[in-house]
């Protein structure tokens, strides 16, 4: 029967893309301490260390053809069932969850996520708030190099360039602890996500200020204004400081899923 109770997820909605939401508030402090012991209490060789940060994988291998299936462990499967849900996005389930550790100077990269996943992904952030920035792709970019050619055909002209990255603007997304962000579709397709290597980051301007700050006023603390020195002279912005590690958990559906190899 499909008469469950669904929040529509749209009205988390954030920025201009339709397809961005932020939901405070996910989880309670009290989950979020299970999650955290968990997380922590797993034996070290869970970890993998990368140059910047450490990870955690759950629920099998990815390759490029599928998965590779493990049973993801009752700890988790409570949070991606909540995340399956009350979201109504995710095809059968969430099979995949990728734990990233971060230190106050450590993010990630801006990238996609990889082919194998189905294009909708929900982060689950504990522990130290962050910003995560989203950049178009630059593979659809408008090509800017014939500019003087710009009235050939083929060409695109200045025009569809600035109507193009009008409509395609960096955008930042202010990530609180124990706050669900949900992207999918061209959010997924036509961005990139990453996370800044800096113990400070600025949030003025972040697409969920309001919704982010208006929740977790024990994290206020994190929140600073911050003297910001610029080309323009001296001015304040909004910005966190980073003083605790961040967990974070990217729950994703895998569609192609192999058998189980071996059974214990
Ligand atoms: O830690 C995050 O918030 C982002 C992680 C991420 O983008 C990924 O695992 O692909
Ligand atoms: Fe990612």
């Amino acid at each position: 029967m499909e008469a469950q109770k669904r929040p529509d997820t749209c009205t988390f909605k954030v920025g201009s893309l339709p397809t961005i939401m932020y939901i405070p508030d996910f989880i309670t402090e009290a989950e979020q301490t299970m999650l955290l012991n968990n997380v922590y209490g797993a034996p070290v060789s869970k970890w993998k260390c990368l140059k910047n940060r450490r990870l955690q994988n759950w629920g099998g291998v990815v390759h490029e053809k599928g998965l590779l299936p493990q049973d993801l462990p009752p700890w988790l499967t409570r949070i991606t069932e909540k995340i399956y849900e009350e979201s109504g996005l995710f095809p059968p389930s969430i099979n995949h969850v990728l734990i990233n550790e971060y230190l106050p100077n450590q993010g990630i990269m801006p990238h996609q996520d990889g082919p194998a996943y189905f294009p909708v992904v929900a982060i689950l952030s504990l522990g130290s708030p962050v910003v995560m920035d989203f950049t178009p792709h630059s593979r659809l970019r408008p090509c800017t190099k014939d500019v003087e050619d710009n009235n050939s055909d083929g060409g695109t002209s200045e025009i569809e360039k600035d109507k193009w990255l009008d409509e395609h603007r960096t955008f930042s997304v202010l990530l609180m602890p124990r706050s669900l962000l949900i992207f999918k579709d061209e959010a997924y397709s036509d961005y990139l996500h990453g996370i800044e290597d800096s113990e400070v980051q600025q949030y003025d301007g972040a697409v969920n200020e309001i919704e982010a700050l208006k929740h977790s006023v024990q994290d206020r603390p994190q929140l600073e204004s911050e003297k910001g020195v610029e080309a323009m002279g001296t001015q304040d912005f909004k910005a966190i400081h980073r003083t605790t590690n961040r967990i974070s958990l990217t729950c994703r559906s895998v569609l192609k899923v192999h058998k189980k190899l071996f059974k214990f």
